[in-house]
């Protein structure tokens, strides 16, 4: 579903992405991790077009999207903090992305629901809690239906019951032959979400591996140790 080819990415003189290369299928739940800075939020930017890299190639449906817009509308994003006017309320935000998507005609509203979002409708944005905030966030990644889910650190901020829908969700929308990125620090998260786990330091692809061979090629049933056995090379 996504290939991505000898991607390459530098701020100035820092070396970001450094020659990565990857295939992700669809009907996947991904783990996207490794140490702070090594590059993931940049390589899930350039997968979006909000970063543009400075070689290689990054296909979907075996199209280079480099470039080019109309495959966003695939896309959701979830990102890590969301940024709103904080004078809009969450009805104009919410009202305000639809406009913007007026060809989607089959909305999933499910987390808006979920989420009791309506009931705060009128709230406005800069009055809610970091939490109240991610669930807008996870509401509009999965509004429009799109076969590729980008979620950065999707539940931090959020309370167990509200993350435990989040989980739920992804797991349905998985189902439904999406493929869904996810950037994670939390080891039980991952486990419970993720069939795969893609992990990047300093800015190179270290391991991409399936969750079940990970733990077979270690021997360890819990996959924080079996990661930090591959980390250290004693698999
Ligand atoms: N716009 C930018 N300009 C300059 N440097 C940047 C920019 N964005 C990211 N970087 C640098 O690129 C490196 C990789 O950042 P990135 O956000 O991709 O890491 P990450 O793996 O997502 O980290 P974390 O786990 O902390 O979120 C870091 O050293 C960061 O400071």
């Amino acid at each position: 579903m996504i290939t991505i080819e000898n991607l390459r990415k530098s701020y100035g003189k820092l070396q970001v992405l450094k020659d990565v290369s990857i295939s992700f299928s669809a009907g996947k739940v991904v783990s996207v991790i490794g140490p702070n800075g090594a590059g993931k939020t940049t390589l899930s930017k350039c997968i979006l077009g909000m970063v543009l890299p400075d070689s290689g190639d990054i296909k979907i449906g075996g199209e280079s999207i480099l470039k080019k817009f109309a495959y966003r509308s695939q896309v959701g994003y979830m990102p890590q903090i969301g940024k709103y006017p904080e004078n809009m309320k969450i009805r104009q935000v919410i009202e305000m992305v639809r406009d913007i998507r007026k060809d989607v005609k089959q909305v999933d509203e499910e987390l808006i629901g979920l989420y009791g979002l309506e009931e705060m409708y009128e709230k406005r944005m800069g009055a809610l809690s970091g939490g109240t905030k991610q669930k807008v966030s996870a509401a509009l990644a999965f509004m429009f239906n799109p076969q590729i889910l980008i979620l950065d650190e999707p539940t931090a901020g959020l309370d167990p019951i509200s993350a435990e829908i989040l989980k739920c969700k992804i797991l349905k929308e998985k189902k439904r032959g999406k493929l869904i990125l996810i950037t994670s620090h939390v080891m039980s998260e991952i486990e419970e979400v993720a069939d795969e786990v893609l992990c990047i330091v300093d800015g190179q692809v270290k391991f991409y591996d399936t969750i079940v061979d990970i733990k077979a090629n270690t021997q360890e049933e819990r996959l924080s140790r079996a990661i930090a056995k591959v980390m250290n090379g004693e698999d």
